[in-house]
């Protein structure tokens, strides 16, 4: 009898409920394993164990549709209506995923908290420095850009186009995007110099994907199985990885700790514009007055913080996080750091990828030289007065040349940096959400709370409908379509997300891809060096990189 009953308990359990009454029963499955109860999500994270999620989940939505189910409790979505539109702008709650591996100093930080008020709390105090009318018209801005293209960075190009030295283009955006990135947060005096300090600039690069491998077992392997391992004496990481995490921490911490200095020592008043710390004096102060009003504002407590990806100096053992001076500065600290990692590797992505591309493709190099020369005054290069300073045609100017722009969006289409999956929750609604674009065979209802679900630029950007020939380089498609496909585009284009979530830095990013790009695309050319481009082909991860993690170009004269 007692067999009987187990036999009936695991027949429904795992059999008739999933297969037959689950309301996720009619979701299209990427295996067929998947509707099975705690097994269904083994073969989603063994294809992300081995690199392959995006490739995978792009294969089952070519073969299935919008609406995929990836695992027991997992969904994927690639469709506008009744997909991103419902998920993101919805406002559906982030998935624990990213507090497990994007907090840092042992605090949350706004891209890792989960909350829609703490998250909120905290973006309002920066939305403002990271808006396009700002940066557009911000003196700090404007000096550093100035300081950056003509001390480091055009005097490099133009040495590696004297000499025609071959030379990894993608280290050397890096250190540009950390160089322009950390002067805006710290102030120039204040933050990087990795165009020019190749020592230091190798170290952080190697440190901080060092720790790549890893990162499967923080986003992925339930946080309780974690630690009964880590309870059992068993460390999922190895020693090196603390030992990065404590560098990197130091190291950015030391870049705060200037900044504060420099507030100090002047009260507040900058005299130079360009070593004004503005993002971290507008958060750091914006923080302590809201805390000032109500000592919890902002503050998100995740319980599910490890000794992994994240920085966690700042844990204590009961991950008990008392909301006093000290945690807030930790907060600070932490938002900076995720800032200047968010901002350097992606856009230095989007430019080796740009270059890669152009360096493909001489004739679109061509073409984008041409519309560069139409800004006044054109950023000619070397100057014939040396000690002059560089004469920048207005942001508003760069920002509008119609090729440029449309080189940059398909560079971030064919190539999105954060090709990856934006994991979320579906919220409790009465009946159930629905997925999938409403008044089609692929729209499902009644689907119950707390299900992963996901979209990605991978799968976004090659939908053949919305962007025909997907594959393919093609700057023209932003410029030649009509207007309702041009909407169209726009809607799928998610190389930034979208929502309350979407990224941030999105116009910082822009303004400095297109800032760079004019400056050396007016000068220069770009030419893949024999092999150089061996390996460009992207990582299947959340944040991609080259294989090779290099591009290696010959950089010439115009
Ligand atoms: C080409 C460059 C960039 C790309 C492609 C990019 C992409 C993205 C994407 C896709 C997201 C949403 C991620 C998710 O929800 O999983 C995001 C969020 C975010 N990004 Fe960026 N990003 C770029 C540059 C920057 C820069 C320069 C910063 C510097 C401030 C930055 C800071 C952030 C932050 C703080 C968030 C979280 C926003 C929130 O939770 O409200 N990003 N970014």
């Amino acid at each position: 009898m007692f067999a009987l009953l187990i036999t009936a308990y695991i027949g429904y359990h795992f059999l008739i409920y999933p297969f037959l009454i689950s309301p996720l029963r009619h979701v299209p499955r990427a295996h067929w394993s998947v509707p099975v109860p705690y097994v269904g999500s083994c073969w989603i994270l063994y294809q992300r164990y081995q690199s392959r999620n995006n490739a995978v989940t792009h294969e089952a939505h070519l073969k299935h549709g919008p609406i995929v189910r990836l695992g027991d409790n997992e969904i994927s979505v690639n469709c506008y209506e009744g997909g991103i539109k419902s998920i993101y702008a919805g406002g559906w709650l982030k998935h624990e995923w990213y507090p497990r591996q994007f907090a840092n100093f042992g605090v949350m930080n706004m891209f890792s908290t989960v909350g829609h008020n703490p998250h909120a709390q905290k973006k309002r105090i920066m939305a403002n420095i990271y808006s396009k009318s700002f940066l557009q018209s911000s003196p700090q801005v404007q000096a550093n850009s100035q300081r950056l293209l003509k001390d480091r960075f055009l005097p490099l190009i133009e040495a590696l186009a004297n000499s025609g030295e071959e030379a990894d283009i993608h280290e050397i955006n890096n250190a540009f995007t950390m160089d322009f990135m950390t002067a805006y947060q710290f102030g120039i005096s204040q933050s990087t110099n990795f165009t020019q300090n190749a020592e230091v600039r190798k170290k952080y690069l190697h440190l901080y994907h060092s720790r790549r491998d890893w990162q499967f077992i923080s986003s992925e392997i339930p946080p309780f199985f974690r630690k009964m391992l880590q309870r059992l004496g068993v460390s999922l990481y190895p020693a090196f990885i603390h030992k990065a995490n404590e560098w990197l921490e130091d190291w950015s911490k030391s870049m705060c700790d200037a900044a504060d200095q420099y507030l100090r020592s002047l009260e507040g008043s900058s005299t130079n514009a360009g070593d004004e710390p503005l993002v971290f004096k507008q958060f750091k102060t914006g923080l302590l007055s809201l805390r000032q009003k109500d000592p919890t504002a902002g503050l998100e407590v995740h319980p599910h913080l490890d000794e992994g990806m994240n920085f966690t100096r700042g844990l204590t053992s009961s991950n008990k996080i008392i909301p006093d001076e000290h945690t807030t500065l930790l907060e600070v600290y932490s938002d900076m750091v995720d800032q200047l990692a968010a901002g350097h590797e992606t856009s230095g992505l989007a430019l080796t990828y740009l270059y890669y591309e152009l360096a493909k493709h001489p004739e679109i190099q061509d073409r984008l030289h041409a519309g560069l020369t139409s800004l006044s005054p054109q950023i000619t290069w070397p100057p014939s007065d040396a000690s002059a300073s560089l004469n920048l045609p207005s942001t508003k100017s760069i920002d509008s040349l119609p090729y440029l722009h449309a080189t940059i969006m398909e560079t971030l289409r064919l190539h999105a940096p954060i090709p990856g999956m934006q994991p979320r929750i579906t919220p409790s609604t009465p009946g159930g959400v629905s997925l999938g674009p409403p008044g089609t065979k692929h729209h499902y209802t009644g689907l119950p709370a707390n299900i992963r679900v996901s979209a990605m630029a991978y799968t976004l950007h090659k939908i053949p409908e919305v962007f025909p020939d997907p594959e393919s380089f093609n700057p023209d498609r932003w410029l030649n379509s009509s207007e309702e496909h041009l909407t169209e585009m726009n809607r799928h284009f998610w190389a930034f997300g979208s929502g309350g979530r979407m990224c941030i830095g999105r116009h910082l990013a822009m303004q400095e891809i297109k800032l760079i790009v004019a400056a050396v695309f007016t000068n220069y050319r770009v030419e893949i060096a024999e092999g150089g481009d061996v390996g460009i082909e992207e990582v299947d991860a959340y944040t991609t990189r080259p294989r090779s993690g290099k591009l290696v170009v010959r950089m010439m004269r115009r």
